[in-house]
């Protein structure tokens, strides 16, 4: 087994679950996720965070290892999603002498799922600090790094930082990965997305201390290279686009609007663009979510469809929406066989973006391009590769 612990008094109780279909009941985790969770060793037996009930049991028994009879004396929760906290409960039958620490938002969300008044609360706020012996926990409020009861704590000792949801990562521990900013940006960009003004106030609140390790809820510890993931996660959360390239989304009923698509996508790369081509019918929506907000460009391919546009590209639209796509550019090519209607469907939804500009004419197709389509298509290649940032 991999060892995931911090140091000798930081160890992992945490838990990988690899044979989840979904998290949060939409994202494919192809290689699982991690629920991470630490006990500090000291004159206080702290444990940081739960797990979800998926691992509960698996968590106790890391956790009765560990403390070989000894009992915790704190349980702090970073975050009360069910993901983390769906443990909680059998936890705090076996230890019903824990004192949980959060905060007042800590007790109200988290009361709603398990009946936290019948059992010792600490309450801490903005800048508290908890003394476990030779480390000390200090705590940031950040709220709406996913939920409003979100805080991080800081272990001044040896410079960790508990990050709640901010910089994790789907797959499991177990898998060695060498993808951290693939799978981190798709978990980023779908899960926390639409909060990037909360992202960028925890930043800056991060950037007072001297952080060494970062300890995510889920994913590796980062302890490396800090300062790449810190401006990884400015750029996401201020709406920059990361890297100059291409996302070409279609989708397509019977396949012309994809052959339009595939040419568009290999006349880009052949005029130097990074370009990533993606079939919205298909392939995985959470990863065109991300390379979305990847990349400074998209251009949008879609069929109509019943006075509107062909339903995986108006669900596209709409998870972009959700994330607050923002700042960035988008061409589009419509085809229809009597009256094309997605054209103008997916400029509805581009309009209700903040400042996406929309580049060059649009095309439309009757069916099957022909000669003059390509032609307007060649053009269309031609102001989106002029409008690369
Ligand atoms: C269920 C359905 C609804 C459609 N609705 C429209 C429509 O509202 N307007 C239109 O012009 N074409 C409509 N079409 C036709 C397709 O948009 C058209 O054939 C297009 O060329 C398909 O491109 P594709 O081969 O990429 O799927 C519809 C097709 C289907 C199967």
């Amino acid at each position: 087994m991999k060892d995931n612990n911090i140091s000798e008094a930081i160890r992992y109780v945490g838990v990988d679950d690899k044979d989840l279909d979904l998290f949060e009941s939409q994202y494919k985790v192809p290689n699982g996720v991690s629920y991470n969770s630490y006990v500090i060793l000291d004159d206080k037996i702290t444990v940081m965070d739960g797990v979800d009930d998926r691992g509960e049991d698996e968590w106790l028994a890391n956790i009765e290892k560990l403390l070989e009879g000894k009992k915790p004396d704190y349980l702090v929760v970073l975050h009360f999603e069910p993901d983390h906290s769906g443990g909680i409960e059998k936890f705090l039958v076996k230890y019903p002498e824990t004192t949980v620490v959060g905060n007042a938002k800590t007790f109200s969300v988290g009361s709603n799922f398990v009946e936290l008044d019948k059992y010792p609360q600490h309450l801490v706020k903005e800048g508290d600090e908890l003394c476990l012996g030779k480390h000390t926990l200090k705590f940031m409020m950040a709220p709406m790094v996913h939920w409003p009861e979100v805080m991080l704590a800081f272990e001044e000792t040896e410079g960790v930082l508990f990050s709640a949801d901010a910089f994790g990562k789907f797959g499991a521990l177990e898998f060695e990965e060498d993808n951290w900013v693939d799978e981190a940006r798709r978990y980023y960009i779908n899960i926390v997305g639409k909060y990037g003004a909360p992202v960028q106030t925890v930043l800056k609140k991060a950037a007072a201390l001297d952080i060494k390790k970062i300890a995510p809820l889920h994913g590796p510890v980062l302890s490396e290279n800090l300062e790449k993931y810190i401006g990884l996660y400015d750029t996401w959360s201020s709406y920059k686009p990361e890297e100059s390239g291409v996302l070409v989304a279609y989708a397509s009923i019977h396949g012309n609007t994809e052959l339009v698509a595939k040419y568009v996508a290999k006349k880009l790369e052949e005029k130097g663009e990074k370009v990533v081509l993606t079939d919205l019918t298909r392939q995985d929506k959470s990863q065109a979510v991300a390379d979305a907000f990847r990349f400074d460009r998209m251009v949008l391919a879609a069929s109509s469809y019943d006075g509107g546009v062909f339903i995986p590209m108006e669900d596209f639209l709409v998870d972009l929406s959700y994330k607050t796509y923002q700042n960035r550019k988008v061409a589009l090519i419509e085809n229809g066989s009597w009256g094309p209607t997605a054209g103008r469907k997916m400029k509805g939804h581009i309009e209700g973006f903040k400042n996406v500009e929309i580049i060059g004419d649009m095309v439309t197709i009757k069916s099957r391009a022909k000669d003059a389509d390509y032609a307007n298509v060649d053009a269309l290649v031609e102001a989106v590769v002029a409008a690369k940032n």
